[in-house]
């Protein structure tokens, strides 16, 4: 019998359960109590409907109300300094790590987030030092998984590997120099040995232990460090399959293959030419080996033919009884389920799956791999060959001028009329913007009014002129706001956008949207990604009459605000039927026409965010150069159709852009913003050893957290920056955009940021 799993399913539940329940719970209406009986609620039901899928392991304790990676941290005491000693219940220090907590006389930012590997999920990064007080505070895999059992559901509980948790964690402020988080690995291996000990009295047989770290180039030298820990936690735990997705194993598969497990989970949906070196390497051994054929990252059906013929070489090798068919991540990465969607045509709807059809489908390709004689599976497999014919059949049709424009593009496309140097002189006649010159990200508060605005105007309730005369104010209170408060360059707020991806994906042909597709982003943020059907084109301008509307409102002057190319492919779901270069130059190019439309509109400065760019980097050093090309083109392309007098800003958050900051040079962007307040500025170290050679304004403040900061603290940011980058290229702005945040908070930032530029200007410039 070939067994099926998941490894991992959505935990934001059918209807953002979640989300309401945490939201509801921080503006104190919802008891803690009640707010854990909504989580246990939302458990059950994804439990309930895996099972009932027939999948035979089906994950538990991979539930989080915030991070799993926080989760993880929690769990094992793992709490920095400022946390302690607030007098804030163990649930409050735990939301407090992940969004930093402002009231009754506590104050503490939020703890670092970055990017989980190359996906849109935002971790929250351990702190680790000499002082690490590890204590097993809470066994949630065994909870959990008891809980289930309580259900009548037997489950395989998930928890992060003890290397990788170590890896991806970060040295504390408090750390010496030389610190490494790995040289804990033997005082925190015995937490492991208790929780997987009481993992194994509580009956579980299997035990799924995600080893991320393992697809990085990082992970070679680990080597000693994975055979110790596993060494002493497999005598103690169940059955251990180690999981590993987005990525190739390459050689660390040699010693992976030696390690004392039961299983290998590896991501064949990616990576399919990994199967053969990995079967190769385990098939002398007594490992199981599960493989990742149906996409954890994508939403498109899967094509059983392809799957079951992948999985038919491995069971040749291995026996039946050594493969398991799974997912190739965990499902966090796709929306629940396609139950929820009633917009989307049939015959699109045909194209796709979502976590719980996932489900069925490892269920389904195990049980035609078993041999199943079942009419109901022999239909499904039927009516999948159908789906997949169909889905091949609608990817013949193309957009032809637009492959024609494609095959068109010429180097000089790619390259501004003048250099930096140049531009930099004709920009500071043509904008008049002072030194130390201040601007926002884009976005302002959107409002409980803006998302009420919208939902009535998608329900009919107010006609498109009602819409866009109450979108005008906005924008009117917006530009107001900033002339008040003495900002420099001003931006139009944003208040028209939804999501800044989803919103153009809606506006350009070759989309199609959900209603329900919601994929955690980070905590209680969730995101609808466009899907990306066919050939993308731009049919009518899209921002030019909002900013329009904006400039003439004001003297001062107006940022364009465009969301990139690469951006936009990287927060979408993806053709599988066409590189994704192909995809990204077709965005650029219709943006390029946006670009240059603004332009002529009056428009001197526009910005076109990138902020995931860092994202889409392959996980493997060796495959970095192919994307950077045409990453980097493709923002070109989009950008550099504009006169050397109107301004090309670009915008990057969410990650560390140290190893690839060379290429953001590349960009060629007059002026840059880079989030840099949270990581404490450890990226200034990467300008002292780059350079930087046009403008940019790191971060002065973390935007993700409604905490205030005061006029000093961006003074002293300012002051750091200038020890690295010359004051004639400063820009003062925050770390993002401010669209989750209320206005209260925003003003009182906004009016010390200010405060900080004129200080800088008086005592710097
Ligand atoms: C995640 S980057 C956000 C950029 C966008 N312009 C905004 O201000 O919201
Ligand atoms: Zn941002």
């Amino acid at each position: 019998m070939v067994a099926s799993s998941v490894l991992g399913f959505p935990r934001i539940g059918a209807n953002r359960e979640v989300k309401k329940a945490v939201e509801a719970y921080w503006a104190g209406k919802l008891s803690e109590a009640d707010l854990q009986k909504s989580a246990a609620d939302v458990r059950k039901a994804s439990w309930t409907k895996v099972q009932a899928k027939g999948v035979t392991h089906i994950p538990s304790g991979e539930f989080s109300l915030y991070d799993h990676v926080l989760d993880h941290s929690a769990s094992f005491n793992v709490i920095p300094k400022r946390y302690q000693g607030l007098g804030l219940s163990p649930l409050d220090v735990y939301f407090a790590m992940g969004r930093g907590r402002q009231s009754e006389g506590v104050d503490v930012p939020a703890s670092e987030m970055k990017k989980w590997f190359d996906s849109n999920y935002h971790f929250v990064v351990p702190e680790f030092s000499e002082e690490t007080d590890f204590k097993l505070v809470f066994n949630k895999a065994v909870v959990e998984y008891k809980e289930a059992k309580e259900l009548g559901i037997e489950t395989r509980p998930v928890i992060l590997g003890p290397v990788s948790f170590l890896a991806l964690g970060k040295a504390a402020k408090e750390a010496s120099a030389d610190f490494k988080p790995i040289s804990l690995l033997s005082k925190l291996l015995p937490l492991y040995k208790t929780l997987l000990t009481d993992l194994k009295a509580a009956g579980a047989e299997w035990v799924q232990i995600d080893e991320p770290i393992l697809v990085l180039d990082t992970a070679a030298p680990l080597e000693k460090e994975f055979a110790t820990a596993y060494a002493e936690l497999s005598p103690v735990a169940p059955k251990i399959v180690l999981a590993t997705y987005f990525a190739r194993l390459d050689s660390n598969v040699d010693f992976v293959a030696k390690l004392p497990i039961a299983g290998l989970h590896i991501d064949v949906n990616r990576e399919p030419a990994q199967l053969e070196p990995v079967v190769a390497a385990i098939k002398s051994t007594n490992i199981v080996l599960s493989l990742g054929v149906v996409s954890g990252r994508n939403i498109w059906k899967n094509d059983f033919a392809a799957s079951i013929s992948l999985a038919g070489k491995a069971i040749e090798a291995l026996g039946a009884e050594r493969v398991i068919v799974a997912t190739s991540s965990s499902l966090l990465h796709t929306p629940v389920t396609l139950d929820s969607e009633h917009k989307l045509t049939a015959e699109q709807k045909d194209w796709f799956s979502f976590a719980l059809e996932k489900a069925g489908e490892v269920a389904t390709i195990a049980s035609v791999l078993s041999g199943s004689q079942d009419a109901a599976i022999s239909s499904a497999l039927e009516a999948n060959k159908v789906s997949i014919a169909k889905r091949r059949d609608f990817e013949k049709t193309s957009n032809d001028a637009v492959r024609k424009r494609v095959a068109a593009i010429t180097p000089d496309m790619l390259e501004r009329k003048s250099p930096f140097s140049v531009r930099e002189q004709v920009q500071a006649k043509h904008l008049k913007l002072p030194k130390f010159p201040t601007t926002t990200i884009g976005s302002f508060p959107q409002t409980k009014e803006i998302r009420q605005a919208r939902a009535k105007l998608g329900k009919g309730e107010i006609t498109v002129e009602e819409y866009d005369e109450f979108i005008k104010k906005e924008i009117e209170t917006v530009v107001r706001f900033q002339e008040k408060i003495g900002l420099d360059l001003l931006v139009h707020g944003e208040p028209e956008r939804n999501d800044m991806v989803q919103y153009f994906g809606e506006k350009f042909d070759g989309f199609v949207f959900t209603q329900n597709g919601w994929v955690q982003s980070y905590g209680s943020r969730y995101v609808r990604p466009p899907i990306v059907v066919s050939d993308v084109s731009r049919p009518a301008p899209i921002t030019v009459q909002w900013s329009a509307y904006a400039q003439s409102l004001t003297k001062l002057p107006m940022k364009g605000m465009l969301t990139g190319p690469v951006t936009i492919l990287n927060w979408s779901f993806p053709r599988a039927d066409v590189s994704r270069e192909l995809q990204s130059k077709q965005l650029a190019l219709a943006l390029r026409d946006e670009v240059i439309d603004l332009e002529t509109a009056g428009i001197n400065a526009i910005q076109v965010d990138e902020p995931a760019i860092r994202e889409g980097l392959p996980l493997r050093r060796a495959d970095w150069d192919g994307y950077l090309k045409w990453a980097v083109d493709s923002f070109k392309l989009s950008t550099a159709g504009l006169q050397d007098q109107t301004q090309a800003h670009s915008h990057f958050c969410y990650s560390d852009f140290d190893d690839i900051f060379p290429s953001i040079q590349r960009l060629d962007a007059d002026v840059i913003s880079i989030e840099a307040s949270k990581a404490d500025l450890k990226l200034l170290n990467t300008f002292k050893n780059y350079g930087y050679s046009n403008s940019i304004g790191p971060g002065v403040y973390d935007i993700h957290s409604p905490r205030v900061p005061g006029a000093q603290e961006i003074k002293d940011r300012l002051k750091a920056m200038l020890e690295v980058l010359p004051g004639s290229l400063l820009v003062v702005n925050p770390d993002c955009g401010l669209k989750t945040r209320g206005w209260k908070e925003t003003e009182a930032s906004l009016v010390n940021l200010v405060e900080g530029a004129r200080w800088a200007r008086e005592n710097f410039a």
